[in-house]
């Protein structure tokens, strides 16, 4: 089927075709409540349930948001019926909102994608139909978030769990392919996981459907022209230059997603979408430390500009880094345990990506790949108020807390000329400090630490004497000591386990000092 037979919203796709539609558009996208349903669509029921009556949005009782996406908003969904209370995710498009941006075509393309599609490791399509404001596709439900969140989380996967996922990948990937069709946004946040860790490969919005004659991967990019070009990271160079995309274009985005579970970023990451792209077309990427060398082999032989000379899904399965690896009933089998991957420190990797992470975690556009906690800090404090006014509101405010704590004052006092004092609160007292190697992945950097009695804790540059970021505290936060070891420890939090040596203190001093404020209540004074 050719992409132009899907493509104009209309057929037999849950898509508006009405004008009236747009005038009784009421649904917002971050509105949880669906409106009732007032029109149905001639969707066909999943292959497993032909023949079953169509759904309207009173048939759900729809709970949390589970995610949202530049034209939905998906909600978790429990089926009224008592004898069957299924729970599912359902995907909600504002139809006014489709349509102005005119992404009618995508919507259609997402849903002939899935109808055609059934396989344990794709996400399924159960139900669509429509009401006057919004689309909903009723999905597979997919309970345990996505890859992205696991390895920002952990930093990166061991070899086991990269070649387990990988594999489940290309094993959907197989699939889609077989069925004539690419999916053009392979990256770790659509690979979806259910409750077994299992993967559920999702958004097809941006799928391509092949002409029959063209269902190759060899077949030149040139014959293949279109106009999408999906997530920067992960775009193929033949997307750039020719905008064509095959079968290959989805292995390239395979050995990215190997490449960035081993070593936590991905390949080609610049500080922009533009210098992503020079990286990608010019293939400027490499290895840090530490990266497995088989992975390393076969990534090599993936990354490759010629989208012709690269391995076929058949031949990345017959690599040694998959040897051994039995390809049969995987998605039956136990999925690995996630645990950080945790490669021995080495002073070659530190250092020489320093700044790049640097930019990474602050001046990154688009998807935010870096630290979640560089961005907390308010970037418009010194823009709004004069150093003056800064400084006259910071003495009120410490005159105020000390008032009240004689004692804050003395130990303040003691400080008054510690040399990291300007980069805490004149009220905060700094508990300890010392030098650590944070860790991300397989790549590392050399921070200044600084524990407060806020608490906070944050990392500063100790050339420059400049705060970089800090480690979201919560009553959520855990230290755990790595093993025996004196140097290396785990701050986790929800979103992310830091991974930190130690390098002029002994590491329990800095977890004892961290558990302790975790017990401990200070009010935090208002800005
Ligand atoms: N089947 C599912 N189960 C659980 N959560 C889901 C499911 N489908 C989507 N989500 C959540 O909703 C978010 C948005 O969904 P999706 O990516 O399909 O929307 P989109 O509009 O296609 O997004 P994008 O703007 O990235 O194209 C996902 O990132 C995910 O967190």
């Amino acid at each position: 089927m050719s992409s132009s037979s899907v493509g104009d919203g209309t057929g037999t796709a849950a898509t508006p075709a009405s004008a009236t539609d747009l005038h009784q558009s009421h649904f917002h996208p971050h509105d949880p409540t669906p409106a009732p349903a007032t029109t149905e669509s001639a969707s066909p029921p999943p292959a497993s349930d032909s023949g079953a009556r169509k759904r309207t949005p009173s048939d759900f009782v729809f709970g949390r948001v589970l995610g949202e996406g530049s034209y939905s908003t998906v909600l978790h969904a429990t089926e009224r019926d008592p004898a069957a209370p299924n729970q599912y995710a359902v995907k909600i498009l504002d139809k006014r909102h489709i349509i102005k941006e005119k992404k009618t075509k995508y919507v259609a393309i997402e849903k002939d994608v899935l109808n055609a599609l059934d396989h344990p490791l794709v996400v399924k399509l159960y139900y669509t139909f429509q009401d006057a404001q919004s689309l909903y596709f009723v999905l597979e439900l997919a309970r345990d978030g996505d890859l992205l969140g696991f390895v920002r989380k952990l930093g990166c996967f061991t070899e086991d769990a990269a070649r387990f996922y990988v594999a489940e990948i290309i094993i959907a990937v197989e699939y889609v392919h077989s069925k004539g069709i690419v999916h053009r946004d392979l990256k770790p946040e659509n690979i979806l996981l259910d409750e077994n860790m299992h993967i559920k490969l999702t958004d097809f919005g941006t799928a391509k459907i092949l002409d029959s004659d063209s269902a190759d991967a060899s077949t030149p990019p040139s014959e293949k022209r279109n106009s999408f070009v999906g997530t920067a990271e992960y775009c193929s160079p033949e997307l750039l230059n020719d905008r064509a995309a095959s079968k290959s274009s989805d292995v390239w985005a395979i050995g990215c997603i190997l490449y960035h579970l081993l070593a936590g970023k991905p390949p080609f990451k610049g500080v922009n979408e533009y210098q992503t792209f020079q990286k990608i077309i010019k293939l400027e990427y490499e290895f840090p430390d530490g990266f497995p060398s088989a992975a390393r082999d076969l990534v090599s032989a993936v990354l490759v500009l010629d989208a012709a000379k690269r391995p076929s899904l058949a031949d990345i399965r017959a690599h040694a880094f998959f040897a051994g690896f039995h390809w049969t009933d995987v998605h039956l089998r136990p999925a690995p345990d996630l645990r950080p991957f945790l490669p021995a420190a080495s002073a070659h990797d530190i250092g020489d990506l320093t700044s790049e992470m640097d930019a990474l975690t602050t001046t990154g556009t688009g998807q935010f790949h870096g630290d979640v906690d560089a961005a907390i800090r308010d970037p418009f404090e010194n823009i709004l108020a004069t150093r003056g006014e800064v400084e006259e509101r910071e003495e009120k405010e410490k005159e105020a807390v000390v008032a009240a704590d004689p004692e804050l004052e003395k130990r303040l006092h003691a400080q008054t000329s510690h040399p990291l004092r300007h980069l805490v609160l004149p009220t905060e007292v700094i508990v300890m400090d010392g030098t650590v190697v944070k860790r991300k992945g397989l790549f590392s950097k050399k921070r200044g630490l600084i524990l407060t009695d806020l608490p906070r804790l944050l990392f500063f540059d100790e050339k420059t004497l400049v705060a970089k970021s800090e480690i979201p505290w919560s009553d959520r936060l855990k230290v755990e000591l790595k093993g025996s070891s004196s140097k290396h420890m785990f701050v986790h939090t929800p979103k992310r386990t830091y991974y930190l040596e130690a390098v002029n203190n002994d590491v329990r001093k800095w977890a004892d000092a961290i558990s302790a404020l975790l017990h401990k209540d200070r009010e935090i004074p208002s800005p």
